[in-house]
């Protein structure tokens, strides 16, 4: 029997932080899981450090089911993000390590090629919307067959989502940075740039919108039913997620897409959503929600009730998490989108990954496992830096959803 013989957790900072687990097993096969919590990220270094390499040393790493169950109830202490970013990472290890064991892409031990392509969307943004519409353009120029649309509100600023780089990169300061929010100036705004994006552009595309838990569920139903003509792809994470019961509210009052999920760990969290239909797509990715185990069974559950998926994608995962979706998505019968921001170029002189973009879609490499390398020696010349995601607050000063 093969077992595992090292767990390396790795740490750094190449155009963001990554925190890396890599297992090798007594045949020398080795597999890699992304570990990374943009912002808490070394809490969960240490939760796999100090508490699951000692577990996992001598394990078979054919054993991916009963590792994970091994893993989320051996903890006691069940589901949030630290415990399913951890048993993540293990998992996404064994599903590489088996793939190359089998020879091989995960896809194909996942049920094989549903899907020719998985089509992606960008991020589109600007300072004001004719900036906004300028980076619409572009996105449609390199062939992008959906694009989500941000802009930042006149004369409050501050606004999620909009790119100043070449990278989006929210996580830029040493401590959160605290951007201004003004739900009214928002609300007056934004329906505004997406009906402009699409009398410029029209609707041979898809168009997205992501409110970043920013509205309240009746404010969000308002938004919703305004931009009705705009044929959104979907309204993203219209309201804090905590409560699954608020979406039953803006459901009730607009046929505008809903997708949710990103900052979600485990089936539970989403259990309302799908079962009682209040969303359309679940955007709970293989980082975040307990690697491809889990992952997939929330999709299968999805399926059921015609809930598609929407995985997260932003570059705060790293390009193992990104290979991973890419394989499930490949396979999964109720696929919707995936998120795509194209990585820093240091993060890919670290990992290197055989996903590609052609017309608007990803691929997979046919390479067994995932199809992506840790470079450990090109990683130390990217030291850990600590970042943080920024807060918001309203104009009286008071906290927001950021
Ligand atoms: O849907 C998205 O890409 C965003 O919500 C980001 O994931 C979030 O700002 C954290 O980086
Ligand atoms: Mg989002």
């Amino acid at each position: 029997m093969s077992k595992i013989e090292r767990a390396e957790v790795f740490v750094a900072s190449p155009g963001r932080t990554f925190v890396t687990l890599r297992l090798t097993t007594s045949d020398g096969v080795t597999g890699l899981g992304d570990a990374t919590l943009n912002g808490r990220e070394l809490a969960v270094a240490s939760y796999l450090q100090d508490h699951l390499v000692p577990l996992l040393l001598g394990k078979d790493p054919a054993r991916i089911e009963d590792i994970w169950q091994y893993l989320y109830r051996g903890a006691y202490w069940r589901r949030g993000p630290v415990t399913m970013t951890a048993i993540a990472a293990v998992d996404t290890a064994l599903w590489d390590i088996k793939g190359k064991v089998a020879g091989l892409p995960v896809y194909q031990l996942l049920g094989g090629r549903s899907r020719d392509g998985v089509m992606v969307y960008g991020h589109a943004s600007g300072t004001d919307t004719a900036a906004l519409l300028d980076d619409v353009d572009r996105f449609l120029d390199l062939g992008f067959k959906a694009v989500r649309a941000q802009a930042a509100v006149p004369d409050v600023g501050g606004t999620y989502g909009v790119r100043k780089g070449k990278v989006y990169e929210p996580a830029a300061s040493s401590l959160p940075e605290e951007q201004p929010w003004d739900t009214e100036a928002y609300l007056r705004f934004a329906p505004g740039y997406l009906a402009a994006v699409r009398e410029r552009f029209g609707f041979g595309f898809h168009l997205l919108h992501d409110v970043h838990h920013r509205l309240t569920p009746i404010e969000a139903a308002r938004f919703g039913k305004q931009v009705e003509d705009c044929r959104l792809f979907w309204m993203e994470d219209p309201t804090p997620v905590e409560n699954q019961e608020s979406f039953r509210i803006v459901r009730q009052h607009t046929t505008t897409p809903l997708a949710v999920g990103e900052v979600l760990n485990s089936i539970w969290d989403v259990q309302h959503l799908i079962t009682e239909q209040l969303i359309d797509y679940v955007r709970t990715s293989v980082v975040h929600a307990g690697g491809l185990t889990h992952l997939r069974r929330i999709f299968d559950l999805a399926a059921l009730y015609q809930v598609r998926t929407g995985s997260h994608g932003a570059t705060d995962l790293s390009p193992v998490t990104l290979a991973a979706a890419v394989h499930l998505d490949t396979a999964v019968p109720n696929f919707g989108i995936q998120e795509y921001m194209a990585h820093a170029d240091e993060t890919g002189e670290v990992f290197r990954s055989g996903v590609t973009f052609a017309d608007g879609m990803l691929h997979v490499s046919e390479e067994p496992g995932l199809g992506v390398e840790y470079d450990e020696k090109a990683a130390e010349r990217f030291p850990y830096q600590a970042r943080y995601l920024p807060v918001a607050r309203r104009l009286d000063g008071s906290v927001h959803d950021w």
